[in-house]
């Protein structure tokens, strides 16, 4: 039997450990709080992040890194991106040192450009072999309710993909395995970016034409961000990209698309950073994806304009109109 440790006890590694327990392996998840870490082990509920989820019995919660990680065959990372070096300059000397390390996390690191997997390389001295992502449509709420939904596995290394997949194939998550880890993560991040405008788009009472259009092209920058980077084109066709470009701009569960939305009804980031209580990595990550973009000479529109909304302050609506403004071009440019 696989024991899984999952770190990060908010609602996407709760729900992670809910399928990985479901599939049949044994879980440890690893919360900081020693008040939410018993109330989980008592009540088998997360009362913060999932309340309606009744966790199974294979999961047992703990504070400390050691305990989670010893004799893992497998390591889950589920922590806001942008902490996950800090986290890791603590966690390295715990993590076994051949299991397979997965990151659930959909963004780019601040400062190096870097994705996430590649964060776990260097802050956590694992292998690319050993470093997988799963990514896809995959709202916790939804999953929390067994709703059938499926995602991706993506590892430099297939076998250590498969090993992942076998672990976490539960009667309603249905993981496939690639090896495309860069197109895989960027279409993960960059897809919080294009939420945050479809969001946006919906506070300024447009309707499903925009949201449509904003997919659509943001489909079109991410292929050309994933691309430059040397992703293959086919990835952002699949669950890790448009599938979950999908349901991250369509679904009133996605923080990224909620923050949005406040921002385009007319709140300040300010505002809504104060009544935000979960992760929404795009307000972050607009900033890197931004970054690498112009690094790599490709022109991403929507992300541009996201980032002059979070960061200038620039009204949502002032940003459609340059969008619109533009001078036409090919579609395919
Ligand atoms: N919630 C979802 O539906 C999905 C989330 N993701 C990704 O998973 C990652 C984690 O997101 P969620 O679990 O949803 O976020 P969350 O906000 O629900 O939970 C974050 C967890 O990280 C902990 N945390 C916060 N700051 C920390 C720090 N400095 N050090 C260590 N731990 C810290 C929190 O206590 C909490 O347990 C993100 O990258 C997100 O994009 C991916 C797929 C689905
Ligand atoms: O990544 C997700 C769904 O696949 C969750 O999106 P949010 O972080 O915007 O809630």
């Amino acid at each position: 039997m696989t024991t899984a440790a999952v770190f990060g006890s908010g609602s996407w590694g709760t729900a992670f450990a809910a399928i990985l327990a479901d599939a049949g392996c044994t879980v440890r998840l690893q919360g900081r709080r020693q008040e939410l870490v018993d109330r989980i082990n008592r009540d088998r509920v997360n009362a913060d992040y999932l309340p309606e989820l009744s966790l199974p019995d294979g999961i047992r919660a703990t504070t400390d890194p050691a305990e989670a990680a010893d004799g893992a065959d497998l390591v889950v990372l589920a922590i806001p991106s942008q902490t996950l070096r800090d986290n890791l300059a603590t966690w390295a000397d715990v993590l076994p040192g051949d299991a397979p390390v997965v990151s659930l996390m959909k963004g780019i690191e601040l400062g190096t450009g870097l994705r996430m997997s590649e964060v776990i390389s260097e802050a956590g001295h694992v292998e690319p072999d050993r470093v997988a992502v799963v990514s896809g449509p995959n709202l916790a709420r939804e999953i929390a309710a067994k709703q059938p939904a499926a995602s991706v596995v993506a590892c430099a290394d297939i076998g250590t993909a498969e090993v992942v997949a076998q672990a976490c194939a539960a009667p309603y998550f249905r993981p496939y395995t690639q090896t495309d880890v860069v197109g895989t993560e960027i279409g993960g991040a960059v897809k919080n970016v294009v939420a945050l405008a479809a969001g946006m788009a919906e506070g300024l009472g447009f309707g499903d034409n925009t949201k449509s259009t904003i997919i659509t092209r943001g489909l079109a920058e991410t292929a050309r961000l994933s691309e430059a980077l040397g992703a293959d084109p086919a990835t952002l066709m699949g669950l890790a990209g448009v599938g979950d470009l999908i349901a991250t701009c369509m679904s009133p569960l996605s923080r990224n698309h909620s923050f949005g939305l406040n921002l385009g009804r007319g709140m300040s980031v300010a505002e809504v950073v104060a009544v935000t209580k979960q992760t929404a990595e795009g307000v972050k990550s607009c900033h890197s994806v931004l970054e690498l973009a112009l690094r790599n000479e490709v022109d991403m529109p929507l992300a541009t304009g996201v980032t002059a909304v979070v960061e200038q302050g620039v009204h949502p609506r002032q940003v459609a109109e340059a969008l619109m403004g533009r001078p036409r071009k090919h579609e395919r440019q």
